[in-house]
């Protein structure tokens, strides 16, 4: 009979001490049902997954009819299918997949639906029941009706007239369609209907045959029985010389030829295929609104928190003031001229006035010691006070400049104790009391005729070249924002949607349907660039339209910049991906480089003023130098040509490379790892 597939040899283990397949040799007829039985744990799966190429085999030779990918069908023991999709877009996908046109997928569909007797087509797979979920998938192994069928397991946990129906349509398509099935069963029972039966243990076959014909070999009733005849031969068979039939192969000592892949793709690029993980994106992206609006809303909110939370001065700051010379305390300045040459009146009154403010909230106290202990107690952030003749003693000090008294010299200083343990707080109050000192000054000179600006230190600020006069904590921190949300992003939404596939099975599903790697990568990269578009687009708006950061840059260079640095947090998402198994080591990995590439890029302090060893590798951190890059563009208006500008720019794509480089690296080391 002419032979579907044959494998000669085959040994795979996992670990040295984990040898699955231990030189198993294995004959399928064309056009016939295998049934594949054997214990729990003997290696069925293992043995399937290296048919379709989910696995490689160490050692063995596997010949098939099948030469390409979309000739078989499979099912594996997992669902593997995108819950959230519904049954149609589900079908819709995979018919794409295998190059089917939409009119010849619903017409499978109506036939597999009514087959499988499954439910609605609009129902979503997440809604299904665990039996329904695996007569879905499968439908799916049959969608594009392929030569050779591998199904693990379809019948598990399913009514016994279902059961029936399926196994009357599988002999249906191995008779007629001239179909090769390879099944998988618990029900040694129903597996009487196969037309040839494996009977594997240990990772090796201890026999196939027609089942009547092994009844008849081994003189038994059903194949329970024969199955515990040959179970008992194999156990015994250790000592026995002429039992090597059931002896398992000791795993070679240097495994030399492995077998190419039985089926190959159909080229690294298919279009079908392409617009087929397209079109499930889009479906995936529909069905997951809350994630979308997540992805969409969360730059929103934050770069919105992140204008009206931080950079604003701090406001109602408790100072304390002590003024000596008033004797009736500050009521006393109410009833004071605000305004002309008055140097015998008392002066702090005209001081205090200055700083009174939205930033300040003066608070009186009579005693020096008790306005300390307020700032002890923290209801102040610092103390003011004023000696008793402080007027007299500035008034001298001012008329007589060189010649006044040390007395008058001591006692016209404004002694302050502040609360410094804020270092914003404390440097805000100190430069608010002293410009306050100095406005109080000048008033006081030109209300007396002179000049004003003889008050102040002789130096002059002109206007600045790049930047205003005061500038804010937010504006040198937004483009540091915009730039690590544009990393973090893109990485969040990669690592989710990949490793949601990874975790399931259902990438390998998809690659044993013949997707590639790069298709898969190419697609999602399709849907993240436009994601990160929207993202962008949202966080410059709010930025530097709502609230008004400083944008003198060209709009064109920051979008492209920004998509670049998108396109790193991606490929860097990428990587995580395949390093990762589970969502939590993704997690550490996300959350433990977000700190050190918020701290070291130049985010929350300049580069300038890290450790000379973190100034020295810091620069080269993904965000550090796109994140100058775009102060530069947006504050200065640099362009291209400048060297600040274009390094950011090289460093993105190199990033790029760099994390697309070590993905390809580690997918191979990891294969490499799998294979031992
Ligand atoms: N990815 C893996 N890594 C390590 N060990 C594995 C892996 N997959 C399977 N094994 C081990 O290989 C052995 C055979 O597993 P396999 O799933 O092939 O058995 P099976 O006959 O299909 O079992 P079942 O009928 O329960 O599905 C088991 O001991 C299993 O623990």
């Amino acid at each position: 009979m002419e032979s579907a597939l044959t494998i000669t040899g085959a040994f795979k283990r996992y670990s040295t001490n984990n040898v699955v397949l231990k030189g198993l040799n294995m004959n399928v007829p064309f056009g016939t049902i295998y049934g594949l039985l054997g214990p729990s744990g003997c290696g069925k799966t293992t043995l399937l997954n290296c048919i379709v190429g989910r696995v490689e085999l160490d050692v063995g030779i596997i010949v098939t009819r099948a030469k390409v990918k979309a000739d078989v069908g499979y099912m594996p023991q997992d669902v593997a299918l995108y819950s959230v999709l519904s049954i149609e877009e589900t079908f819709k996908y995979y018919g794409r997949l295998y190059g089917m046109t939409f009119s010849e997928i619903e017409r499978r569909t109506e036939q597999l639906v009514k087959l499988l007797d499954l439910p609605s087509e609009d129902r979503i797979l997440e809604t299904l029941s665990g039996g329904q979920q695996r007569r879905v998938s499968f439908a799916l192994a049959l969608i594009h009706d392929p030569q050779l069928l591998i199904l693990d397991e379809p019948t598990v946990g399913l009514d016994p007239v279902l059961r029936q129906s399926i196994w009357e349509h599988l002999l249906k398509l191995a008779s007629n369609g001239k179909k090769t099935i390879i099944i998988t069963t618990h029900y040694i029972e129903e597996a009487r209907q196969a037309h040839i039966i494996g009977l594997m243990r240990g990772g090796v076959l201890l026999c196939e045959d027609a089942p009547t014909q092994l009844m008849l070999t081994h003189n038994c009733d059903n194949l329970e029985q024969v199955f515990l005849q040959l179970s008992h031969k194999q156990h015994n068979a250790d000592g026995e010389e002429d039992q090597t039939e059931y002896k398992s192969i000791p795993y070679p000592e240097k495994p030399k030829h492995k077998s190419p892949p039985s089926l190959s793709g159909e080229g690294w690029f298919l279009w079908s295929r392409f617009m087929a993980q397209l079109i499930k994106n889009w479906y995936f992206m529909w069905r997951n609104k809350a994630m979308m609006i997540f992805l969409l809303g969360l730059p929103l909110v934050q770069c919105t928190l992140y204008n009206l939370a931080i950079g604003h001065d701090p406001e109602g700051l408790n100072i304390a003031v002590v003024a000596e010379e008033l004797t009736n305390g500050l009521g006393e300045c109410v009833n004071l001229p605000k305004t002309g040459c008055f140097l015998n009146l008392p002066l702090s009154c005209r001081y205090i006035d200055k700083i009174r403010g939205r930033a300040i909230n003066l608070v009186e106290y009579n005693k020096l010691e008790d306005g300390r202990a307020a700032v002890g107690l923290n209801k102040a952030w610092g103390v003011l006070h004023f000696a008793h003749n402080y007027s007299i003693a500035l008034a001298e000090r001012i008329n007589l400049t060189a010649d006044a008294s040390d007395l008058a010299v001591e006692l016209s200083q404004l002694n302050v104790w502040m609360d410094m343990s804020n270092q914003y707080i404390g440097n805000m109050l100190r430069e608010d009391l002293i410009s306050g000192y100095a406005d109080f000054l000048q008033d006081v000179f030109k209300d007396c005729g002179w000049p004003p600006h003889a008050a102040n230190i002789p130096v002059r600020f002109e206007d600045p070249v790049y930047g205003s006069r005061n500038p804010s904590f937010i504006h040198f921190a937004s483009p540091a924002v915009i730039v690590v949300f544009m990393f973090y992003l893109p990485l969040m939404f990669t690592v989710g949607v990949m490793l949601y596939e990874k975790m399931a099975g259902i990438l390998e599903r998809c690659m044993v349907a013949g997707v590639t790697a790069l298709e898969v990568v190419v697609a999602h990269s399709v849907v993240q660039f436009v994601v990160l578009c929207i993202q962008g687009m949202l966080m410059m708006i709010i930025m530097y339209q709502v609230f008004d950061s400083p944008f003198v840059g060209n709009f064109f260079l920051t979008s492209v910049l920004l998509i670049l640095q998108g396109l790193s947090g991606m490929c860097f998402g990428f990587l995580i991906s395949v390093i990762s198994d589970t969502m939590n080591t993704a997690s550490f990995m996300g959350i433990g480089s977000f700190f050190p590439l918020c701290s070291m890029s130049g985010m929350l302090w300049p580069q300038e003023g890290m450790h000379t060893i973190l100034k020295s590798i810091g620069w080269l951190l993904p965000t550090s130098l796109p994140t100058e890059a775009m102060r530069a563009l947006t504050a200065r208006g640099w362009g291209m040509d400048h060297k600040t500008v274009y390094k950011g720019f090289i460093s993105s794509c190199v990033w790029i490379l760099f994390f697309c480089v070590m993905t390809r690296f580690v997918i191979k080391i990891r294969k490499g790892l799998r294979a031992k």
